[in-house]
């Protein structure tokens, strides 16, 4: 009797918001689908994380980064993650993404990543049609009047007295597929503690609430920023801990924080109906 050989995984997180790591560089890891990424993520059934993270060889950039969020729909950035594979790479990298070309490299005890330029046309979030994206005239119940930024993925930012007092788990899949948001959208509920510090809670886009949520924090401080409510460099605490965002002066995001390898395991693809290779 011939074994499946089994596909191995890293299983890393930034912040608490997991991954599941799979490095498709290597031969013996399968093509990864919404239906595989999603039974991966599941936290029953599979191995559970957020977002599936498939590293892959590229032909602009030192490697190619896809990224599926627990739903199994693929996406365009992953901030957490992208600093999850600056650790596993441990040196200065390239980074092909949906979302554009990043840079992440080790910084201190953490990674810095260099996330690219914010974009704020209304048809770039994108938005079903046109208005101001500095201030969406729009509310669901007491969320009200909020900036839309994409950092290489969609974001709808509101700023509350109290982000821990909102209803998230109940507010944010609303917001998240409202047909104003034709791509869905990542929904950020934050508090403006002083013009260097801002407390954040993510409704993910695909994925639910999480601890920690990378892109989430760079739109919430460029949006804050926009209003002027802070200054250019800004500390962004998230549930699951803190990131430092910076808007540079030729317009760049950089967002450092900490990332963490957990342990690394191995599945049996034939437990996830797939065809032993070869
Ligand atoms: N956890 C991520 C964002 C993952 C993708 C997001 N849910 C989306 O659908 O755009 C982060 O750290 O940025």
């Amino acid at each position: 009797m011939t074994s499946t050989p089994r596909v191995p995984f890293v299983k890393m997180h930034g912040l608490g918001n997991d991954f599941v790591v799979l490095d498709g560089r290597e031969s013996g890891v399968p093509a990864v689908d919404a239906r595989l990424a999603a039974a991966l993520a599941d936290r029953h059934r599979g191995i559970g994380c957020d977002q599936l993270v498939l590293l892959e060889p590229s032909a602009t950039a030192d490697l190619r980064m896809r990224i599926f969020n627990a739903d199994g729909s693929e996406v365009e950035a992953c901030g957490n993650a992208t600093r999850a594979v600056g650790l596993l790479l441990g040196r200065p990298a390239r980074i092909e993404t949906l979302g554009g070309l990043i840079e992440a490299r080790p910084d201190g005890g953490g990674i810095a990543v260099d996330m690219g330029r914010p974009r704020f046309g209304w048809d770039e979030i994108p938005l079903g049609y046109a208005m101001d994206t500095l201030h969406l005239p729009v509310g669901w119940e007491e969320l009200d009047d909020p900036v839309a930024v994409n950092v290489g993925n969609p974001h709808v930012i509101f700023f509350v007295p109290d982000c821990d007092a909102v209803d998230l788990a109940r507010l944010g899949p609303l917001i998240e597929n409202d047909p104003l948001f034709p791509e869905r959208v990542n929904v950020n509920v934050a508090t403006i503690e002083s013009r260097a510090a801002i407390r954040l809670r993510v409704w993910e886009r695909g994925a639910g609430l999480t601890l920690a949520c990378g892109t989430g924090a760079c739109a919430t401080a460029i949006g804050a920023m926009r209003r002027g409510l802070v200054e250019r460099r800004v500390r962004v605490t998230l549930p699951g801990g803190p990131l430092e965002i910076a808007w540079t002066d030729d317009d760049r995001i950089v967002m450092t924080g900490p990332a963490t390898e957990a342990y690394r395991g191995s599945f049996d693809p034939a437990a996830f109906g797939l065809a032993p290779a070869g």
